[in-house]
């Protein structure tokens, strides 16, 4: 299978080229280089040249250090999530390539009203329509609205990623890093779980439209420090702030979302997903330090 990737340099783009490999499949990257992604013409030529046999969008604005930075570059964050997919899907439609973009968990805050987690067919409560979120979350709600009619589609949404190797866009290194830390609970995503999924997907013959890629069930930030000092990887003495308005006040420039995701869908359709608390004791029972890794 030729797969077309964009976003390949990326912390997600590098799990999906990584797994591609192991997989034997045929990678392809489009970097900035190759072409102009925001070009319809451009796109839709260069890939009709590749012949691909799907394509992954992994290409995005996140910001960083987190989403704050969001706030400061609005032109390059609306164009990365919100555009970029509405040109890709006119581009595989008029191709007639399957694809798979990868979204994000954060276009939802807390739990439903039932108490419940949110699916896939619950509108997202944290965006533009409803004025409340980071301009991130607006951006990734709005790039998902851009693909609501695109066929041979997969939408992957992507939660506040976790791995086993210690750097700076791991949840658990954030967690053992930051100053102090926001009780919240969340879903989350073991990243190589996630990439393992999405390309589940294609192999599978998985029916396209959008799936929650958590691992089941949801995680306190509290639970996480508790796994942490149990693991022996981090014996700081961790701080927290008093509630949100204090990480707001001290630590934020636009508000987060915490929320809880229901994967039972993609569970469903066959792909592993084990639970998070498991997932995210045994990505610390396997730890690779950040000196380790980058030796
Ligand atoms: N990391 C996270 O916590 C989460 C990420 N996501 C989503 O996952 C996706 C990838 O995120 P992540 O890997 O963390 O982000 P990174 O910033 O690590 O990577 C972004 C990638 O997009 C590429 N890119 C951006 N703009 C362009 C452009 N105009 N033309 C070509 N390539 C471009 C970058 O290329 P270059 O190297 O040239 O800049 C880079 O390869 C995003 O859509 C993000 O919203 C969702 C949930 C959580
Ligand atoms: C800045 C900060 C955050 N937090 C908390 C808030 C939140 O619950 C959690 C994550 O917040 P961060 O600011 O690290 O990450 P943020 O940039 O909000 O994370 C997001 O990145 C984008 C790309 C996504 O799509 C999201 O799914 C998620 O992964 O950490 C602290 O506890 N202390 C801090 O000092």
């Amino acid at each position: 299978m030729r797969i077309v990737l964009l976003g390949s340099s990326g912390y997600v783009g590098s799990e999906f080229r990584t797994q591609i490999a192991a997989r034997n499949g045929e990678l392809v990257s489009i970097g900035r280089s190759d072409c102009n992604v925001y070009d319809a013409k451009q796109l839709s030529k260069h890939l009709h040249r590749l012949s691909a046999d799907a394509l992954i969008n992994c290409a995005g604005y996140t910001g960083k250090p987190n989403v704050d930075a969001c706030e400061l570059d609005k032109t390059n964050c609306l164009a990365g999530n919100a555009v970029l997919p509405g040109v890709i899907a006119e581009v595989c439609a008029n191709l007639d390539i399957p694809w798979g973009h990868v979204s994000s968990g954060c276009i939802y805050t807390g739990r439903r009203e039932d108490g419940d987690g949110f699916s896939e067919a619950d509108p997202p409560n944290f965006s533009f329509r409803q004025d409340n979120c980071s301009f991130y979350s607006g951006t990734k709600a709005l790039g998902e609205e851009m693909l609501v009619d695109a066929p041979k589609c997969f939408v992957w949404r992507l939660r506040i990623p976790f791995s086993n190797v210690d750097g700076p866009r791991n949840y658990l290194t954030k967690v053992m890093r930051y100053n102090r830390l926001l009780q919240a609970e969340n879903s989350l995503s073991n990243l190589s779980d996630f990439v393992s999924a999405a390309l589940d997907c294609f192999e599978n013959k998985v029916p396209y439209g959008i799936y929650n890629l958590t691992n089941p069930g949801s995680v306190t930030t509290r639970q996480v420090v508790q796994w942490i000092q149990e693991s022996g990887v981090c014996d700081k003495e961790f701080e927290f702030f008093e509630n949100e308005e204090d990480f707001m006040a001290k630590a934020a420039s636009t508000p987060r979302s915490n929320c809880v995701l229901d994967s039972s869908k993609a569970v469903a359709a066959g792909l592993s997903l084990p639970p998070v608390d498991e997932s995210v004791k045994a990505a610390l029972q396997a730890w690779i330090s950040e000196s380790t890794a980058n030796a």
